[in-house]
């Protein structure tokens, strides 16, 4: 698991060290030096003669990039500075100067900034220092045009300078952000202005949520989280479920196990116009291991359904978690004009049940998945262990239903603010699908990136809330119990789904249903490279620098 944690947080971790003088800026440096020698080695063969520029602001982050500057100008790599401000690091200055590192201080000539740029631009690797936890708001002032300028320069070449086959007019340098890249939003991932997107991000102490949440996650290239000794006890902002959490925490059956231990899903889905819906939805909850499937829509569409997947049942009986909504018109209009096939009155006594009530003549409260259609059912006091399964345009009529002046592009731009507030105004879990989807649950939050850009298709959703609903119905008990580790099955979910749609088809279109068929093999994958509980990858711990 990736855990980030807010520009706040790691300053108040960096602050006790400091005072003891522990020499984080060293550690965080050459780490980071270390990185891009291993960077350029494994794509040029040599590092020796590689050219690199340092963009450098006023604050610590430059230091960082300054010094590191230094470490790699010690091992034969050309080195250039770039500063932004004159109050650039003045020991890192000393340090890059002592090393043979060479300076411009384009602050004094600001006109040079597109012709810097250029040159910039075609070097091997560019570190970006301009700003890091200190940036407040975009970038602005000088920092601002040189990224600009320079986004533009490199959007001419195609290939990263560091790939020698390719010819050297088409390359573009390898672009490190230094902690973050410079510009986006630490704590939310917000992009209000120029950012140098980078190649890899090479952050320190901890990932910061704006790594991890759209849109800034897009800009922020491969991660490398490097220990520099922060002890960080309060609970992340935001999480990342890896393969191997997932793998660990899936329920594989047993020899005692039955039908009921591995969880009955409930599905109301789907219409006698939309029955692909129910199709996918039950299909989705039966190849992510279901105990059995109970389809609860009509008897017209009951009947595609079993056809489709013989192992579903239409009859009613116990239900470990409810899945209400896929393929159902919403809005009371279409149960009023009866477009929604009686769908809406089953979802809510699915609600109804799921949440205890009818005096628990259901069963006690369990897990339930309300996508879609569903989502006009829910009231505003839902518990946690509803998870609400909307994109961007659904999320934000149910937020603008419940008074928010909000519109989709607000959403898009802020999705983990609005899946919270979303959570706030109606108790339930949300899953935010998209690019990135994201997770708020209650003092919890995920961002999973695990699938590919072919997965948004139609019916993608609906198998989604499937492979769900199985996964919450296999660990009812503990997730009404735990209400916050709704929110992680939603993730684990979100991962599973994503990862499925690469297998069915990598680098390639695909069908909902395939991403669906695909789930078994994933699942398999997962579990047979589980690594035991308590083992993880062997933490880097930067050797101290020499
Ligand atoms: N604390 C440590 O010893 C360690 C810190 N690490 C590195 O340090 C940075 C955080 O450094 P800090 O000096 O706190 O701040 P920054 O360098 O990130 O930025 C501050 C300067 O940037 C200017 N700024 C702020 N916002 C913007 C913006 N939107 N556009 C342009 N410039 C901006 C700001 O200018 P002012 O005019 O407001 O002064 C500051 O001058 C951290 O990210 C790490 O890289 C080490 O990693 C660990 C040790
Ligand atoms: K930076």
């Amino acid at each position: 698991m990736i855990s980030a944690w807010s520009a706040a947080d790691v300053r108040a971790a960096e602050e006790p060290l400091l005072a003891e003088g522990v020499p984080l800026m060293e550690r965080a440096s050459f780490a980071l030096a270390t990185q891009v020698v291993r960077d350029v080695a494994a794509r040029r063969g040599t590092v020796r003669g590689a050219r690199v520029v340092l963009l450098v602001g006023a604050g610590n982050n430059g230091g960082d990039a300054l010094h590191a500057g230094a470490v790699l100008a010690r091992r034969g790599l050309g080195v250039t500075a770039v500063l932004v401000d004159e109050r650039a690091h003045p020991g890192g200055l000393t340090a890059l100067r002592r090393a043979g590192g060479r300076v411009v201080e384009l602050f004094a000539a600001p006109g040079r900034v597109g012709a810097v740029a250029g040159d910039v631009a075609r070097s091997d690797v560019v570190l970006d220092g301009l700003v890091g936890l200190g940036a407040r708001g975009p970038l602005r002032g000088l920092a601002a045009d040189l990224v600009a300028a320079l986004v533009g320069a490199l959007e001419t070449a195609q290939a990263p300078a560091l790939d020698e086959a390719a010819p050297r007019a088409t390359r573009r340098a390898w672009v490190v952000a230094v902690d973050v890249p410079s510009g986006i939003g630490v704590d939310d991932g917000a992009v209000a202005g120029p950012v140098l997107a980078a190649d890899r991000t090479v952050t320190f102490g901890a990932a910061k949520p704006g790594l991890l949440l759209p849109p800034a996650a897009g800009l922020a290239g491969e991660v490398a989280v490097v220990d520099i000794g922060l002890h960080l006890d309060d609970p992340p902002a935001v999480r990342r479920l890896e393969p191997d959490d997932v793998a660990r925490s899936w329920p594989v059956p047993g020899a005692a196990d039955h039908k009921y231990t591995r969880g009955v899903v409930g599905v109301v889905a789907g219409t006698a116009t939309y029955p692909g819906a129910a199709v996918l939805t039950t299909t989705g909850a039966v190849c992510a291991g279901a105990g059995m499937v109970r389809y609860r829509g009509s008897v017209e569409v009951g009947r595609v359904v079993v056809g489709a997947r013989p192992e579903v049942v239409t009859v009613p009986g116990r239900v470990q978690a409810w899945v209400v909504g896929p393929g159902v018109p919403g809005g009371p209009e279409a149960e009023d004009e009866g477009q929604d096939d009686g769908q809406h009155e089953r979802g809510r006594a699915g609600l109804v049940a799921a949440s205890g009530g009818l005096g628990g003549l259901a069963g006690g409260p369990v897990p339930a998945v309300v996508d879609a259609g569903g989502l006009g059912l829910l009231d505003d006091d839902s518990p946690p262990w509803f998870v609400v399964t909307p994109h961007a345009g659904e999320l934000t009529a149910l937020l603008r239903s419940r008074g928010e002046d909000v519109r989709r592009a607000d959403v898009e731009a802020e999705p983990l603010r609005w899946a919270r507030r979303a959570h706030d105004l109606t108790g339930a879990t949300v899953l935010l699908k998209g690019g990135v989807t994201v997770v708020a649950g209650p003092g919890v939050a995920y961002a999973q990136s695990d699938g590919p850009g072919w997965l948004a298709t139609a019916g993608a959703g609906d198998v989604l809330a499937g492979l769900l609903g199985a996964m919450l119905a296999a660990r009812a008990d503990e997730v009404v119990r735990h209400p916050e580790r709704a929110a992680e099955v939603a993730a684990a979910a979100a991962l599973v789904h994503g990862r499925a749609a690469h297998r069915a088809n990598p680098g390639g279109p695909v069908a909902a249903l395939d991403v669906a068929h695909a789930v078994p093999a994933e699942v398999a994958r997962l579990l047979s490279s589980r690594r035991p509980r308590g083992t993880c990858p062997p933490t880097r711990r930067p050797e101290e620098p020499a």
